[in-house]
């Protein structure tokens, strides 16, 4: 049944008030009565000609602007029952129905009308900080949101708006506080509220906001699907199909995103096209998509002659109209894993058991809406050598109790083993080039000595030779290296050429060409850390420390997929202020990473990261001046080649809309760089022509006074150059970290970044977000010349 009330307003005072609005403020004149779609509810409100209309705080005064009618009466709705000042002369309030009960749809909805400012005083241009009444989207200022909201029996709603239920775009920020919120209630409180908030009846899910098969739920249903052992999680309004004899749920027209308990009754018969599958194979029905057929084969599963499956609830299949079961889908170890890769849900621990937990509940009991099992994933990316396995097995490290496993630590070892012997040979191989270069030196000056006659035969040895055992050691190292079978040497190398290595590294020789290590290009930054350690590395009882594993090239996998779960750790409110401390600690996280040659041509395999939440592309500082051959066999500045594999993937249309953080990594060495390598170097940044002040001081260090370093500005540059490439391709918003992808705490801080990212992205319709996507990169006060 519905119902409305009628506003009326009439005499002077309000069409006064409303003349007297700024000329960029002005509503529409109101009209004379307003009519609020407000169900189940009739009434009529009449402001007398003589009503004082003023608030206690003289808001109107210090802004001049004073209401219009159309404000006054949705605000005369939330407020006049609230405020003792705002006086509001109610002649008539007839309800037709005074016994309205709790309706569905919000009472009013405030458009632009004052956007920006505080609905009740009027102040504050585009509020940076506000709370939002969760029916009707007033929004409040740090000083009228108590007065608005009252004592918050039902979380976050103007006084007016109790009762009534919420709407559902902001479902999804239901219990979680805002910092105002935060800042002007005590813990306890705000903990009352946000409980309230989340369990309340009337903030429940209304049951015919939820479709499943086709059919609007009724009340028990919607109690039998939120209250079985295995309930969809996070339960939004939409349509949903439901498979009642797997168990597999999802979104109409979508892949199955979640496998529930089973032979619930709820819903209407699923349809052939339900998940909108164009493969011709059928599960129970329904034609699949073509991600589940990959699984399916991965699997093992044989689909051809477009077969049509029986699939039970504990994966067993057979083929329709046979008595016989063919084997289980989630028989082979490797599934589940596919399916993680594929973004396929699993059976949980619970989804077999079937049935209720309570199966008698008629009377509604409150779901939990923690967010158990929802994993949010983030996918690492980036151009070969930008920091992606340094930076995933940072996240290891820092979030997994144990990093690694027994096993991984095994092969690890062999993996650093084995790059200490790769480092060494490139070592050796500069040896030779140096001692080439030394002996035409030595020749030319020798002949130069001989001609005038004046010099003894100076022979053929400089600081770079080395003896017959040691060169013979270098010969088939070398020979090795480069018959790529440096791996097959293992385990045998570490007895047998141990102490050769030993003195190989304490020869005078290999000293001098390890003092020219810069030369020697082949030889990575990192390779130091472990040829200063190369004896201690090489023996059989050597244990990799993290720091090793971190440093170490190479192990993150062997076909560059790797993924890993884990929640940030958990930190007490009494150490943070923060109540959200219990939905972080909850919240999973899947950090998932692979190589770009894993992608394949054009990324063709991106389609299977369509669930990710937040893509981190990964840029290596460093590269501006760093060149590498790309597809064609092109030698090109790497980061032309990164910024194309930028450009690939921003564009790629499995993210279209995704939110992505470009992670600037290896800024340490980037401050060193940029202090003797121009970043013109790299054509992109050619426009790059800092305003440098004279008073600047040495290298990095601007703490004396405030102008910015060389890397400061030219890392700033970077960041603007990929935003506004970003924009241009997508129109979007580019979120910029600055890293040292071997420091923890940096790398901690940018993937709390990123979870920021995820909760503004959940939270975005009661959340403005500000240009806040510049992480680590300070309050800029300078300007870029780009
Ligand atoms: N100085 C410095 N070195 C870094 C940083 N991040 C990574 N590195 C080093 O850079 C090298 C390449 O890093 P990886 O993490 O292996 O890069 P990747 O993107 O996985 O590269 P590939 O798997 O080889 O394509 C390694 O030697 C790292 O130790 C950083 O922030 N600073
Ligand atoms: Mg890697």
């Amino acid at each position: 049944m519905q119902h409305s009330i009628a506003a009326e307003y009439t005499g002077s005072s309000v069409s006064t008030a409303a003349s007297e609005l700024p000329s960029s403020d002005t509503p529409s004149l109101p009209s004379p009565a307003i009519t609020f779609d407000r169900s189940n509810c009739s009434g009529r409100i009449t402001v007398s000609p003589t009503s004082v209309i003023a608030f206690d705080d003289g808001a109107d005064e210090s802004n001049g602007v004073s209401e219009s009618s159309s404000e006054l009466s949705s605000r005369h709705s939330h407020e006049c029952s609230m405020f003792k000042n705002f006086i509001v002369e109610k002649e008539s309030f007839d309800y037709e129905d005074n016994d309205c009960e709790p309706v569905d749809s919000p009472p009013v909805r405030r458009e632009s009308i004052r956007k920006g400012k505080c609905y009740r005083c009027l102040k504050g241009n585009r509020l940076t900080e506000k709370e939002t009444c969760l029916v009707c989207d007033a929004k409040y200022c740090a000083n009228c949101v108590l007065r608005a909201m009252g004592s918050m029996p039902e979380g976050r709603k103007c006084v007016g708006c109790i009762g009534y239920s919420i709407d559902e775009s902001k479902r999804g920020s239901l219990g979680k506080c805002s910092r105002m919120l935060r800042r002007l209630l005590n813990i306890l409180e705000v903990r009352q509220v946000m409980k309230a908030e989340r369990f309340c009846e009337v903030n429940q899910l209304p049951p015919n906001y939820v479709c499943v098969n086709g059919k609007s739920l009724s009340f028990e249903e919607l109690v039998t699907l939120q209250n079985c052992s295995n309930p969809p999680k996070k339960l939004k309004p939409g349509n949903y199909w439901y498979d009642k004899v797997s168990g597999f749920w999802g979104k109409e027209g979508q892949k199955p995103c979640s496998i529930i308990t089973p032979h619930l009754n709820v819903g209407g018969p699923i349809t052939q096209d339900a998940s909108n599958g164009n493969t011709q194979v059928f599960i129970n029905g329904r034609e699949i998509t073509k991600v589940e057929l990959r699984m399916l084969q991965l699997a093992g599963v044989q689909c051809a002659g477009n077969p049509h499956f029986w699939v039970n609830e504990d994966g067993s299949y057979q083929e329709e109209g046979q008595k016989n079961t063919r084997g289980y889908i989630w028989g082979k170890a490797g599934t589940k894993l596919v399916c993680a890769f594929l973004s396929l849900p699993v059976p949980s621990r619970y989804s077999t058991s079937c049935g209720f937990l309570s199966s008698n509940v008629v009377t509604r009991t409150v779901p939990d809406y923690v967010e158990h099992g929802i994993v949010h994933k983030l996918l690492l990316v980036g151009y070969s050598g930008s920091g992606t396995s340094t930076i995933f097995k940072q996240a290891k490290i820092l979030y997994k109790s144990i990093p690694f496993s027994e096993d991984e630590r095994g092969n690890i070892k062999l993996t650093i083993q084995t790059n200490v012997y790769a480092y060494l040979g490139i070592l050796l191989e500069g040896r030779e080039r140096f001692e080439e270069e030394s002996l035409r030196n030595l020749k030319k000056s020798q002949s130069l000595l001989h001609t005038t006659g004046t010099s003894p035969k100076l022979g053929d040895k400089t600081i770079y030779s080395i003896g017959t055992r040691l060169k013979a050691f270098s010969d088939w190292l070398l020979k090795t290296m480069v018959s790529g079978k440096l791996d097959a040497i293992f385990p045998a190398a570490t007895r047998e050429y141990t102490p050769l290595v030993e003195e190989l590294w304490n020869d005078s020789a290999i000293k001098a060409t390890y003092e020219r290590r810069n030369e020697i290009e082949m030889l990575p930054s990192v390779a130091s850390y472990f040829l200063e350690r190369a004896v201690q590395i090489l023996t059989t009882d050597y244990e990799p420390s993290d720091l090793d594993i971190l440093y170490a090239e190479g192990v993150t996998s062997s076909n560059g997929l790797a993924s890993v779960e884990f929640s940030f750790p958990q930190s007490t409110p009494e150490e943070t202020g923060d109540t959200d401390y219990l939905h972080d600690s909850l919240a999973r996280y899947e950090l998932i990473t692979i190589h770009a040659r894993g992608l394949g041509d054009n990324c063709k395999w991106l389609e299977m990261f369509e669930d990710v939440g937040l893509v981190i592309f990964c840029v290596s500082l460093s590269d501006y001046n760093q060149f590498s051959t790309d597809g064609n066999g092109c030698v090109t500045n790497k980061m032309i080649l990164s910024r194309k594999l930028f450009e690939t993937i921003v564009t790629h249309p499995t993210f279209e809309k995704m939110d992505f953080l470009l992670i600037l990594n290896k800024l340490d060495e980037f401050e060193q760089k940029i202090e003797q390598v121009p970043l013109t170097q790299c054509d992109w940044f050619s426009d790059f022509h800092p305003v440098i002040s004279h008073n600047r001081p040495g290298s990095n260090n601007n703490s004396i006074n405030n102008n910015p370093s060389i890397s400061q500005l030219a890392s700033h540059y970077i960041a603007v150059k990929f935003k506004r490439l970003y924009s241009s391709l997508t129109g979007q918003n580019l979120y910029v970290s600055l890293v040292k992808g071997l420091e923890p705490d940096s790398v901690d801080a940018s993937l709390k970044y990123g979870k920021e990212i995820l909760k503004w992205n959940e939270e975005k319709p009661n959340f403005s977000l500000s240009d806040d996507s510049m992480h680590s990169i300070e309050e800029s006060s300078f300007s870029i010349d780009c």
